[in-house]
Protein backbone atom coordinates (compact mmCIF):
# COMPACT_ATOMS: atom_id res chain seq x y z
CA UNK A 1 0.00 0.00 0.00
CA UNK A 2 0.94 3.63 -0.89
CA UNK A 3 0.06 6.51 1.97
CA UNK A 4 1.35 9.84 1.86
CA UNK A 5 1.82 10.73 5.64
CA UNK A 6 2.48 14.14 6.97
CA UNK A 7 4.73 14.80 10.01
CA UNK A 8 4.21 17.72 12.61
CA UNK A 9 6.84 17.44 15.57
CA UNK A 10 6.13 20.61 16.86
CA UNK A 11 7.91 21.68 20.17
CA UNK A 12 10.11 20.49 23.54
CA UNK A 13 9.73 16.91 23.23
CA UNK A 14 7.94 16.78 19.99
CA UNK A 15 11.06 15.96 17.78
CA UNK A 16 12.20 13.24 20.42
CA UNK A 17 9.17 11.27 20.08
CA UNK A 18 8.61 11.54 16.29
CA UNK A 19 11.91 10.07 16.28
CA UNK A 20 9.58 6.31 17.63
CA UNK A 21 7.65 7.30 14.96
CA UNK A 22 9.69 7.52 11.88
CA UNK A 23 11.47 4.28 12.79
CA UNK A 24 7.54 2.31 13.36
CA UNK A 25 6.53 3.36 10.26
CA UNK A 26 10.25 2.67 8.48
CA UNK A 27 10.46 -1.04 9.87
CA UNK A 28 6.35 -1.42 9.01
CA UNK A 29 7.16 -0.56 4.99
CA UNK A 30 10.14 -2.72 5.20
CA UNK A 31 8.33 -5.70 6.67
CA UNK A 32 5.11 -5.76 4.51
CA UNK A 33 6.27 -3.86 1.65
CA UNK A 34 4.28 -0.91 2.18
CA UNK A 35 5.54 2.54 0.85
CA UNK A 36 4.68 5.50 3.45
CA UNK A 37 5.70 8.90 1.76
CA UNK A 38 6.17 11.59 4.37
CA UNK A 39 6.91 14.60 4.62
CA UNK A 40 7.43 17.17 7.99
CA UNK A 41 5.75 20.29 8.22
CA UNK A 42 5.68 23.22 11.21
CA UNK A 43 3.35 23.56 13.67
CA UNK A 44 2.99 25.73 16.85
CA UNK A 45 6.04 27.40 18.63
CA UNK A 46 8.45 25.72 15.68
CA UNK A 47 6.21 27.51 12.55
CA UNK A 48 5.93 30.68 15.11
CA UNK A 49 9.89 30.94 14.90
CA UNK A 50 10.31 30.10 11.49
CA UNK A 51 6.96 31.24 10.00
CA UNK A 52 5.35 33.79 12.22
CA UNK A 53 2.44 32.16 12.32
CA UNK A 54 1.22 28.59 14.36
CA UNK A 55 -0.24 27.25 11.53
CA UNK A 56 1.35 27.89 8.71
CA UNK A 57 -0.98 27.73 5.02
CA UNK A 58 1.12 25.19 3.35
CA UNK A 59 0.75 23.06 6.31
CA UNK A 60 -2.81 23.13 6.04
CA UNK A 61 -2.70 22.23 2.36
CA UNK A 62 -0.13 19.69 3.11
CA UNK A 63 -2.55 17.67 5.76
CA UNK A 64 -5.80 18.44 3.16
CA UNK A 65 -3.75 16.08 0.81
CA UNK A 66 -2.30 13.71 3.16
CA UNK A 67 -3.97 10.24 3.91
CA UNK A 68 -3.09 10.91 7.39
CA UNK A 69 -1.34 13.02 10.01
CA UNK A 70 1.20 12.41 12.79
CA UNK A 71 1.73 15.11 15.68
CA UNK A 72 4.26 15.39 18.60
CA UNK A 73 2.95 17.98 20.23
CA UNK A 74 2.89 22.16 20.52
CA UNK A 75 3.41 25.03 23.59
CA UNK A 76 6.22 25.86 25.80
CA UNK A 77 7.27 28.44 27.76
CA UNK A 78 8.84 30.29 25.23
CA UNK A 79 5.75 31.15 23.34
CA UNK A 80 3.79 31.82 26.77
CA UNK A 81 3.25 35.26 26.91
CA UNK A 82 2.31 35.37 23.08
CA UNK A 83 -1.03 37.27 21.80
CA UNK A 84 -3.94 34.61 22.41
CA UNK A 85 -4.28 34.01 18.33
CA UNK A 86 -0.42 33.51 18.17
CA UNK A 87 -0.04 30.75 20.57
CA UNK A 88 1.62 27.60 19.51
CA UNK A 89 -1.96 25.55 20.72
CA UNK A 90 -3.79 27.70 18.52
CA UNK A 91 -1.75 25.91 15.64
CA UNK A 92 -3.13 22.47 17.05
CA UNK A 93 -6.44 23.94 17.05
CA UNK A 94 -6.70 25.31 13.88
CA UNK A 95 -5.81 22.17 12.20
CA UNK A 96 -8.10 20.16 14.03
CA UNK A 97 -10.89 22.37 13.13
CA UNK A 98 -10.05 23.16 9.83
CA UNK A 99 -9.85 19.13 8.70
CA UNK A 100 -13.23 19.30 10.73
CA UNK A 101 -11.75 15.94 13.20
CA UNK A 102 -14.42 16.10 15.65
CA UNK A 103 -13.74 12.86 17.17
CA UNK A 104 -11.25 12.44 19.56
CA UNK A 105 -10.73 8.90 20.65
CA UNK A 106 -8.23 8.34 23.52
CA UNK A 107 -7.84 4.60 25.02
CA UNK A 108 -6.74 3.92 28.25
CA UNK A 109 -5.46 0.41 28.24
CA UNK A 110 -3.10 -0.65 30.59
CA UNK A 111 -0.43 -3.24 29.91
CA UNK A 112 0.08 -6.11 32.67
CA UNK A 113 3.75 -5.81 33.11
CA UNK A 114 2.81 -1.95 34.02
CA UNK A 115 -0.08 -2.51 36.43
CA UNK A 116 1.91 -1.86 39.64
CA UNK A 117 3.43 0.98 37.79
CA UNK A 118 0.27 3.29 38.57
CA UNK A 119 0.20 4.50 42.68
CA UNK A 120 -3.63 3.19 42.56
CA UNK A 121 -4.48 -0.11 43.78
CA UNK A 122 -3.56 -2.56 41.49
CA UNK A 123 -6.97 -4.24 42.12
CA UNK A 124 -8.27 -0.78 40.71
CA UNK A 125 -5.87 -0.60 38.07
CA UNK A 126 -5.67 -4.70 36.71
CA UNK A 127 -7.93 -5.19 33.76
CA UNK A 128 -9.36 -1.61 33.56
CA UNK A 129 -10.17 -0.77 29.15
CA UNK A 130 -11.69 2.54 28.59
CA UNK A 131 -12.43 4.90 25.53
CA UNK A 132 -12.83 8.31 26.01
CA UNK A 133 -14.43 9.55 22.81
CA UNK A 134 -14.22 13.46 22.98
CA UNK A 135 -15.79 16.14 21.23
CA UNK A 136 -12.66 18.03 19.14
CA UNK A 137 -14.26 20.70 17.26
CA UNK A 138 -16.42 22.97 19.37
CA UNK A 139 -17.55 24.07 23.05
CA UNK A 140 -14.80 26.21 25.21
CA UNK A 141 -12.00 26.04 23.03
CA UNK A 142 -13.78 27.85 19.75
CA UNK A 143 -16.91 29.96 20.99
CA UNK A 144 -17.00 33.09 20.14
CA UNK A 145 -16.94 35.61 21.26
CA UNK A 146 -13.18 35.09 23.59
CA UNK A 147 -11.15 37.27 24.93
CA UNK A 148 -9.88 40.10 27.32
CA UNK A 149 -11.73 43.79 27.02
CA UNK A 150 -9.74 46.57 26.43
CA UNK A 151 -9.01 47.90 30.34
CA UNK A 152 -7.65 44.19 30.68
CA UNK A 153 -10.34 43.77 33.42
CA UNK A 154 -12.82 41.27 32.02
CA UNK A 155 -13.13 38.12 30.31
CA UNK A 156 -14.75 36.24 28.63
CA UNK A 157 -14.81 32.09 26.86
CA UNK A 158 -18.14 31.07 25.48
CA UNK A 159 -18.93 27.61 25.08
CA UNK A 160 -21.28 26.87 22.18
CA UNK A 161 -21.96 24.01 20.69
CA UNK A 162 -24.89 23.50 17.91
CA UNK A 163 -27.29 20.12 17.91
CA UNK A 164 -25.72 18.64 14.70
CA UNK A 165 -22.40 19.32 16.49
CA UNK A 166 -23.75 17.18 19.55
CA UNK A 167 -26.02 14.32 17.65
CA UNK A 168 -22.40 13.66 15.38
CA UNK A 169 -20.30 12.98 18.30
CA UNK A 170 -23.07 11.40 20.56
CA UNK A 171 -23.37 8.62 17.24
CA UNK A 172 -19.57 8.09 17.20
CA UNK A 173 -19.72 7.27 21.63
CA UNK A 174 -22.48 4.55 20.78
CA UNK A 175 -21.34 3.34 17.76
CA UNK A 176 -17.86 2.67 19.86
CA UNK A 177 -20.01 1.25 22.81
CA UNK A 178 -21.94 -1.27 20.46
CA UNK A 179 -18.23 -2.06 19.34
CA UNK A 180 -17.49 -3.17 22.70
CA UNK A 181 -19.25 -4.02 26.18
CA UNK A 182 -22.53 -1.88 25.18
CA UNK A 183 -22.07 0.47 27.85
CA UNK A 184 -22.01 4.10 27.24
CA UNK A 185 -21.52 6.61 30.19
CA UNK A 186 -22.06 10.13 28.84
CA UNK A 187 -20.63 12.64 31.31
CA UNK A 188 -21.89 16.47 31.32
CA UNK A 189 -22.46 19.36 33.84
CA UNK A 190 -26.29 19.36 32.85
CA UNK A 191 -26.97 20.29 36.54
CA UNK A 192 -25.80 23.53 35.69
CA UNK A 193 -25.02 24.07 31.68
CA UNK A 194 -27.36 24.73 29.21
CA UNK A 195 -24.72 22.95 26.81
CA UNK A 196 -24.61 20.00 29.31
CA UNK A 197 -28.66 19.96 29.63
CA UNK A 198 -29.11 19.65 25.25
CA UNK A 199 -26.03 17.01 25.56
CA UNK A 200 -28.07 14.83 27.19
CA UNK A 201 -31.38 15.36 25.36
CA UNK A 202 -29.42 14.39 22.44
CA UNK A 203 -28.25 11.18 24.50
CA UNK A 204 -31.40 10.46 25.41
CA UNK A 205 -32.78 10.63 22.17
CA UNK A 206 -29.88 8.67 20.46
CA UNK A 207 -30.52 5.86 22.61
CA UNK A 208 -33.41 5.05 21.17
CA UNK A 209 -31.63 3.92 17.95
CA UNK A 210 -28.96 1.96 19.77
CA UNK A 211 -31.22 -0.31 21.91
CA UNK A 212 -28.34 -2.47 22.59
CA UNK A 213 -26.12 0.00 24.26
CA UNK A 214 -26.84 0.61 28.37
CA UNK A 215 -26.35 4.49 28.43
CA UNK A 216 -25.83 6.23 31.84
CA UNK A 217 -25.52 10.24 32.73
CA UNK A 218 -22.68 11.71 35.16
CA UNK A 219 -21.91 14.34 35.74
CA UNK A 220 -18.22 15.73 35.37
CA UNK A 221 -17.34 16.72 39.29
CA UNK A 222 -18.03 13.11 40.55
CA UNK A 223 -16.88 10.96 36.83
CA UNK A 224 -13.75 12.72 37.99
CA UNK A 225 -13.91 11.02 41.33
CA UNK A 226 -15.13 7.79 40.18
CA UNK A 227 -12.54 7.14 37.51
CA UNK A 228 -9.70 6.97 39.64
CA UNK A 229 -11.85 5.38 42.36
CA UNK A 230 -13.49 2.63 40.42
CA UNK A 231 -12.26 3.17 36.98
CA UNK A 232 -13.54 -0.32 36.03
CA UNK A 233 -17.47 0.30 36.30
CA UNK A 234 -16.36 2.73 32.58
CA UNK A 235 -16.01 1.54 29.40
CA UNK A 236 -16.95 4.43 26.70
CA UNK A 237 -17.05 7.75 27.96
CA UNK A 238 -18.89 9.61 25.33
CA UNK A 239 -18.10 13.92 26.66
CA UNK A 240 -17.92 17.18 25.09
CA UNK A 241 -13.84 19.17 24.54
CA UNK A 242 -13.15 20.61 27.93
CA UNK A 243 -14.39 17.63 30.24
CA UNK A 244 -12.92 15.16 27.57
CA UNK A 245 -9.06 16.94 28.05
CA UNK A 246 -9.18 16.91 31.51
CA UNK A 247 -10.48 13.36 32.41
CA UNK A 248 -8.16 11.76 29.97
CA UNK A 249 -4.63 13.55 31.76
CA UNK A 250 -6.75 11.76 34.90
CA UNK A 251 -7.25 8.45 33.72
CA UNK A 252 -4.07 8.11 32.16
CA UNK A 253 -2.61 7.50 35.89
CA UNK A 254 -4.35 3.71 35.41
CA UNK A 255 -2.06 2.94 32.71
CA UNK A 256 0.96 4.26 34.92
CA UNK A 257 2.32 6.98 33.25
CA UNK A 258 0.57 10.22 30.67
CA UNK A 259 2.88 9.41 28.24
CA UNK A 260 1.79 6.11 27.83
CA UNK A 261 -2.06 7.15 26.02
CA UNK A 262 -2.07 7.64 22.36
CA UNK A 263 -5.17 9.29 20.60
CA UNK A 264 -6.59 9.44 16.85
CA UNK A 265 -8.62 12.69 16.06
CA UNK A 266 -11.09 11.72 13.02
CA UNK A 267 -14.16 12.77 10.67
CA UNK A 268 -15.96 10.59 8.76
CA UNK A 269 -13.97 9.69 5.73
CA UNK A 270 -11.30 7.94 7.53
CA UNK A 271 -8.31 11.01 7.30
CA UNK A 272 -6.80 11.41 10.63
CA UNK A 273 -4.74 12.75 13.39
CA UNK A 274 -2.58 11.02 15.22
CA UNK A 275 -1.05 12.16 18.55
CA UNK A 276 -0.09 11.15 21.76
CA UNK A 277 -2.56 12.74 24.45
CA UNK A 278 0.43 14.20 26.54
CA UNK A 279 1.96 17.94 26.09
CA UNK A 280 5.22 19.31 24.96
CA UNK A 281 6.57 18.23 28.22
CA UNK A 282 8.65 20.99 28.96
CA UNK A 283 10.12 19.94 32.19
CA UNK A 284 12.23 16.93 30.19
CA UNK A 285 13.10 18.38 27.08
CA UNK A 286 15.72 17.37 25.56
CA UNK A 287 16.96 15.03 27.66
CA UNK A 288 16.32 12.12 25.91
CA UNK A 289 14.21 10.58 28.75
CA UNK A 290 10.52 11.36 27.21
CA UNK A 291 8.62 7.62 26.68
CA UNK A 292 7.95 7.73 23.21
CA UNK A 293 5.36 4.94 23.92
CA UNK A 294 2.38 7.13 23.45
CA UNK A 295 3.44 8.59 20.10
CA UNK A 296 4.33 4.97 18.61
CA UNK A 297 0.96 3.70 19.74
CA UNK A 298 -0.87 6.31 18.18
CA UNK A 299 1.61 5.42 14.56
CA UNK A 300 -0.29 2.12 15.22
CA UNK A 301 -3.62 3.74 15.58
CA UNK A 302 -3.32 5.50 12.13
CA UNK A 303 -2.77 2.23 10.38
CA UNK A 304 -5.49 0.70 12.11
CA UNK A 305 -8.12 3.58 11.40
CA UNK A 306 -6.56 5.23 8.49
CA UNK A 307 -5.30 2.78 6.46
CA UNK A 308 -7.30 -0.24 7.59
CA UNK A 309 -3.83 -2.09 8.89
CA UNK A 310 -5.25 -3.74 11.52
CA UNK A 311 -2.52 -6.76 11.90
CA UNK A 312 0.57 -3.93 11.21
CA UNK A 313 -1.34 -2.22 14.52
CA UNK A 314 -0.97 -4.97 16.49
CA UNK A 315 2.13 -5.55 15.56
CA UNK A 316 3.34 -2.86 16.98
CA UNK A 317 1.30 -3.28 20.05
CA UNK A 318 2.88 -6.75 20.26
CA UNK A 319 6.59 -4.90 20.18
CA UNK A 320 5.48 -2.44 22.61
CA UNK A 321 4.11 -5.06 25.14
CA UNK A 322 7.21 -7.54 24.75
CA UNK A 323 9.51 -4.21 25.53
CA UNK A 324 7.65 -3.74 28.49
CA UNK A 325 7.33 -7.61 29.77
CA UNK A 326 11.42 -7.38 29.33
CA UNK A 327 11.33 -4.94 31.98
CA UNK A 328 12.56 -2.23 29.99
CA UNK A 329 10.92 1.35 30.41
CA UNK A 330 11.64 5.29 30.49
CA UNK A 331 11.63 6.65 33.56
CA UNK A 332 8.35 8.15 34.14
CA UNK A 333 7.21 4.41 34.77
CA UNK A 334 7.69 3.37 38.22
CA UNK A 335 8.48 -0.26 37.48
CA UNK A 336 9.89 -2.26 40.59
CA UNK A 337 13.08 -4.78 39.30
CA UNK A 338 12.97 -2.86 35.63
CA UNK A 339 15.04 -1.27 33.46
CA UNK A 340 15.03 2.48 32.94
CA UNK A 341 16.60 3.35 29.12
CA UNK A 342 16.21 6.46 27.68
CA UNK A 343 14.26 7.51 24.43
CA UNK A 344 16.77 6.26 21.60
CA UNK A 345 16.90 3.16 23.62
CA UNK A 346 13.18 2.15 24.02
CA UNK A 347 12.73 3.10 20.36
CA UNK A 348 15.66 0.73 19.47
CA UNK A 349 14.20 -2.22 21.15
CA UNK A 350 10.80 -1.54 19.35
CA UNK A 351 12.05 -1.37 16.22
CA UNK A 352 13.92 -4.79 16.89
CA UNK A 353 11.17 -6.70 18.06
CA UNK A 354 9.00 -5.49 15.37
CA UNK A 355 11.87 -6.84 12.75
CA UNK A 356 11.66 -10.21 14.29
CA UNK A 357 7.74 -10.11 14.26
CA UNK A 358 5.99 -13.31 14.94
CA UNK A 359 2.59 -12.33 13.32
CA UNK A 360 0.45 -15.88 13.75
CA UNK A 361 0.80 -14.52 17.46
CA UNK A 362 -0.50 -11.14 16.66
CA UNK A 363 -3.75 -9.79 18.80
CA UNK A 364 -5.75 -7.07 17.92
CA UNK A 365 -6.42 -4.52 20.56
CA UNK A 366 -9.98 -3.38 21.61
CA UNK A 367 -10.12 0.18 21.23
CA UNK A 368 -13.28 -0.16 19.46
N1 LIG B 1 -1.41 18.05 22.19
C1 LIG B 1 -0.55 18.98 22.55
O1 LIG B 1 0.28 19.42 21.78
C2 LIG B 1 -0.61 19.49 23.94
C3 LIG B 1 0.18 20.54 24.28
N2 LIG B 1 0.23 20.99 25.56
C4 LIG B 1 1.20 22.06 25.86
O2 LIG B 1 2.34 21.45 26.44
C5 LIG B 1 2.98 22.38 27.32
C6 LIG B 1 3.28 21.73 28.65
O3 LIG B 1 2.05 21.44 29.31
P1 LIG B 1 1.95 20.56 30.62
O4 LIG B 1 0.75 20.99 31.36
O5 LIG B 1 3.25 20.54 31.31
O6 LIG B 1 1.57 19.08 30.11
P2 LIG B 1 2.50 17.93 29.53
O7 LIG B 1 1.58 16.86 29.09
O8 LIG B 1 3.43 18.46 28.52
O9 LIG B 1 3.36 17.41 30.79
C7 LIG B 1 2.77 17.09 32.03
C8 LIG B 1 3.77 16.27 32.87
O10 LIG B 1 3.86 14.96 32.33
C9 LIG B 1 5.18 14.66 31.92
N3 LIG B 1 5.10 13.97 30.62
C10 LIG B 1 4.26 14.28 29.60
N4 LIG B 1 4.47 13.46 28.57
C11 LIG B 1 5.47 12.63 28.92
C12 LIG B 1 6.14 11.57 28.27
N5 LIG B 1 5.81 11.18 27.03
N6 LIG B 1 7.13 10.94 28.92
C13 LIG B 1 7.47 11.30 30.17
N7 LIG B 1 6.86 12.29 30.84
C14 LIG B 1 5.88 12.95 30.23
C15 LIG B 1 5.89 15.99 31.77
O11 LIG B 1 7.26 15.87 31.93
C16 LIG B 1 5.19 16.83 32.84
O12 LIG B 1 5.80 16.63 34.08
C17 LIG B 1 2.05 23.59 27.38
O13 LIG B 1 2.56 24.58 26.54
C18 LIG B 1 0.72 23.06 26.86
O14 LIG B 1 -0.08 24.04 26.25
C19 LIG B 1 -0.48 20.37 26.55
C20 LIG B 1 -1.29 19.33 26.25
C21 LIG B 1 -1.47 18.83 24.93
C1 LIG C 1 -3.10 21.92 23.94
C2 LIG C 1 -4.56 21.96 23.80
C3 LIG C 1 -4.95 22.70 22.54
C4 LIG C 1 -5.35 20.74 23.89
C5 LIG C 1 -5.00 19.63 24.80
O1 LIG C 1 -4.52 19.73 25.90
C6 LIG C 1 -5.32 18.31 24.30
O2 LIG C 1 -5.89 18.19 23.21
O3 LIG C 1 -5.04 17.34 25.00
MG1 LIG D 1 -4.80 17.82 27.04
Amino acid sequence: MRKQVILLPGDGVGREIMEGAKAVLNTIAGEYNHEFIVHEHAIGGDAIDRYDTPLPEQTVKACENADAILLGAVGGPKWDGMPAGKRPEKGLLGIRKSLGLFANLRPVQGFGPLVHASPLKTELVDGCDILIVRELTGGLYFGKPSGRSADGEEVVDTLRYTRKEIERIVEKGFEAAQMRSGKLTSVDKANVLESSRMWREVVEEKAKDYPDVTVEHQLVDSAAMKLITNPKQFDVIVTENLFGDILSDEASVLTGSLGMLPSASLRTDGVGLYEPVHGSAPDIAGEGVVNPLGMILSTAMMLKYSFGMEEEAAEIERAVKECLEDGYHTRDLDVQGGKVVGTDEMIKRIVENLSTKSISNAICSSYM
